[in-house]
């Protein structure tokens, strides 16, 4: 896609609503060399980055700390202007126009509040819709929305110190929406949340993706977010885009396993001699073998069959953690901070 193309066709009324073409963000620092010496060195924090996203999507994007995950969630509402390429939301260059684009998206920081630590979640609400000025019925409808999916109504009259961290995210979690966005940020909105508390947000997350046709960008640690909000993922590693595809297509490109999990008459010697597997794991008469998860599981389930005396079987699938994190120690790291000047 070229940079016009870009600029054209993205206009936020057709299905693409985001796109990015050889964005680049490179931050210049100071760093020490020795007891008295600093020199100017480059972070190349993105490097390259090109994605296109379609209205209504839900789209996870992960990678390891410091990949560049925050940096392209800034770039996209325009805290920070990228150092090279093109971006843009709904047609609008974020950094250029960053307030016209303000009132069509939304943002949440998992680390960090928006609302105001000493007003009530209340007060801080009906502020955010001075700023945006929301108007009444919109505000009333999906604050009503907000309160009832999120359970917030018993934390409406306290302050926000007062608020636990998973009640402040919910809390953040309904600012961001109260002026109708078209498109929702989200960076790490379930870290540090307990189980409940992250079943809820990722609930609430879905039902306004699915009724309110959001396009929701999110990055996490957290895989359980991905597997059960994403249907697209799009992983990102030392600023580059490593992934961009359906969660199971990881299967594929991590060398991710599958595992066979095989219950014997009795015990017996480790498994030898099938084609594709090989045993990991013996413990009394029940043995793990693994295949590739590229591979059926049919033919590996038949030579055991045919040769051992086969009880009981089960195929565990890999384990997306697994997966990633194999994929993540193949892409090896490139220089990122050029020589000093
Ligand atoms: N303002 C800044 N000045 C200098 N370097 C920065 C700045 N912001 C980010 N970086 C560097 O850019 C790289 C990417 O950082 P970024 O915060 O985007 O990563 P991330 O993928 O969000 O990581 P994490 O999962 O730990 O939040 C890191 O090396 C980081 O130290």
């Amino acid at each position: 896609m070229t940079a016009d193309q870009v600029d054209g066709q993205v206009d936020g009324n057709g299905p693409e609503f985001i796109a990015l073409e050889g964005v680049e963000k490179v931050f210049r620092v100071r760093r020490k060399a020795g007891r008295l010496r600093r020199v100017k060195q480059e972070v190349r924090a993105v490097d390259g980055i090109g994605f296109r996203i379609g209205r209504g999507e839900m789209v996870g994007y992960i990678g390891p700390n410091g990949a560049g995950k925050s940096t392209t969630i800034k770039m996209l509402t325009g805290i920070l202007v990228p150092s090279g390429g093109r971006i843009r939301v709904a047609g609008i260059d974020p950094s250029k126009e960053r307030t016209r684009l303000a009132r069509r998206m939304g943002v949440v920081f998992g680390q960090r509040t928006t609302l105001w630590w000493d007003l009530p979640l209340r007060d801080s609400y009906e502020l955010v819709r001075r700023m945006y000025r929301v108007p009444y019925d919109t505000y009333r409808k999906n604050l009503d929305r907000c309160v009832e999916l999120l359970d917030l109504g018993p934390l409406l009259d306290a302050p926000v110190r007062q608020l636990s961290l998973g009640q402040r995210m919910r809390g953040d979690i309904a600012a961001a929406l109260l002026h109708d966005p078209e498109v929702l940020y989200l960076d790490e909105p379930t870290i540090g949340l307990d189980v409940i508390s992250k079943a809820r947000v990722r609930e609430f997350l879905r039902e306004v993706n699915a009724t309110l046709g959001t396009t929701i960008l999110l990055t996490t640690h957290d895989l359980t977010d991905i597997e059960q909000l994403c249907r697209r993922v799009m992983v990102i590693d030392h600023g580059r885009l490593v992934y961009d595809g359906a969660l199971d297509g990881l299967h594929g490109i991590g060398g991710s396993e599958r595992t066979l999990v095989v219950d014997l008459e009795r015990e017996l010697p480790p498994i030898e001699g099938v084609p594709g597997a090989r045993t990991v794991k013996v413990e009394g008469p029940r043995q793990w073998l693994a295949f590739p998860a590229t591979q059926s599981a049919a033919p590996v389930v038949a030579a055991v069959a045919e040769r051992w005396p086969l009880v009981d079987l089960s195929v565990r699938e890999p384990d997306i953690e697994d997966v990633i994190a194999r994929m993540y120690t193949r892409s090896a790291p490139k220089p990122r901070t050029p020589e000093a000047r």
